[in-house]
């Protein structure tokens, strides 16, 4: 067994840099391990113009460390959809480099007021990306009130996915964080134009890791963890090394003491140990030979970009995550902080 794991250098298809001073303090993480990141538009207000995309484009190129790894970090810019999104904005998007458009059901998740009341508005929208090749990024829950909370991603495969495929047959569709056996299923038996992306924290815990012991803020994102089954799903899935399947961390910042309140924000960070989380998870299943495609290969193939050409290094080496990390102005407490992980981003 090696000690000593190269890859090439990986990307992060599923990301939140929030903005101004918290931008500032997560961006250095994840430029130091991925070259590109697709930064997920759900600002306040959130990010729905394409003149909107390349402001935030710039506000990140200008966070971006001035020395040291992670220079040449490249965002890759995305759009949040909205019942009103004109056709138009689709043409003007992608003049302006924006490569997909994210998909908030309405309430579904943080900052997703604004979102999708009913995807049948936006079809004008979505035929327009099909038509120019924008990708659809899908946070695939439904949120009716009599659906039970767990079963919101099994149900919305269930409704949303069939009629949508349908109608837009031929639109890139990204099902994000993955979390259940039903959309592992759906996405595996799926054509060419559907992938999904998965997190490190739905391959490594399920929903148990929510209450060991007292109820554990930081290990509450959404879609919520899950029964360990569907956690086997995510892990069989991404063994068997499926191109349908790549890395999106979903890195999603919130103030500690926003996590530690009455009424917790959804999300996980991760970006500080990411590349680790994954070589953990994937080592637990003798799968360590699939980490490279997966981190590395089937996100840019499925996206029509090319593969980038650095490599990075992770070592076997125990380490302490730290328990706490600055935040702008207040502080962020990445998932398993407090911990020691086996493995260790070294170049
Ligand atoms: N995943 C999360 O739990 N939270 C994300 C939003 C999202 O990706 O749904 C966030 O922006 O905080
Ligand atoms: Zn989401
Ligand atoms: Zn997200």
């Amino acid at each position: 067994m090696s000690d000593i794991l190269t890859l090439t250098r990986p990307d992060d298809w599923h990301l939140h840099l929030r903005d101004e001073a918290a931008l500032a303090s997560v961006l250095p993480y994840s430029a130091r391990q991925f070259a590109r990141a697709i930064v997920m538009p759900n600002l306040r207000p959130p990010v729905t113009t394409a003149a909107q995309a390349v402001a935030y484009r710039e506000r990140i190129l200008a966070a971006l460390p001035k020395s040291g790894p992670g220079l040449d970090f490249q965002p890759l810019m995305t759009m949040y959809l909205t019942d009103n999104t004109p056709p138009d904005e689709i043409k003007r998007a992608k003049e302006a480099g924006v490569i997909a458009l994210k998909l908030y059901p309405a309430g579904a998740t943080t900052n997703s007021d604004a979102g999708v009341t009913d995807l049948r508005k936006t079809y004008a929208t979505l035929e327009a990306m099909q038509r120019e090749g924008l990708l659809f990024l899908v946070h695939g829950e439904v949120t009716d009130a009599d659906i039970d909370l767990f079963d919101r991603e099994a149900v919305f495969v269930d409704r949303v996915m069939g009629p949508l495929r349908a109608a837009m047959p031929e639109l890139k569709i990204v099902m994000e964080h993955l979390t259940t056996r039903e959309g592992v299923q759906y996405v595996a038996g799926s054509d060419r134009f559907t992938a999904a992306t998965i997190t490190p924290q739905h391959l490594l815990f399920n929903r148990n890791a929510i209450f060991t012991g007292g109820l554990r803020p930081h290990y509450y994102c959404l879609p919520v963890l899950k029964r360990e089954e569907h956690r086997q799903a995510l892990l069989q899935a991404v063994a068997s090394g499926s191109a349908k399947f790549f890395l999106g961390t979903d890195s999603a910042p919130h103030a500690s003491q926003l996590k530690e309140a009455a009424v917790c924000g959804a999300g996980c960070f991760t970006a500080l140990s990411a590349l680790e989380l994954y070589a953990e998870a994937f080592e637990g299943i003798g799968a360590l030979d699939k980490l490279e495609a997966f981190a590395s290969h089937h996100g840019p193939d499925f996206y029509g970009l090319p593969r980038n050409t650095g490599t990075v290094t992770l070592k076997r080496e125990s380490w302490t995550l730290p328990t706490a990390v600055p935040f702008g102005e207040a502080q962020l407490k990445p998932l398993r902080g407090g911990e020691t992980l086996n493995w260790k981003l070294i170049a």
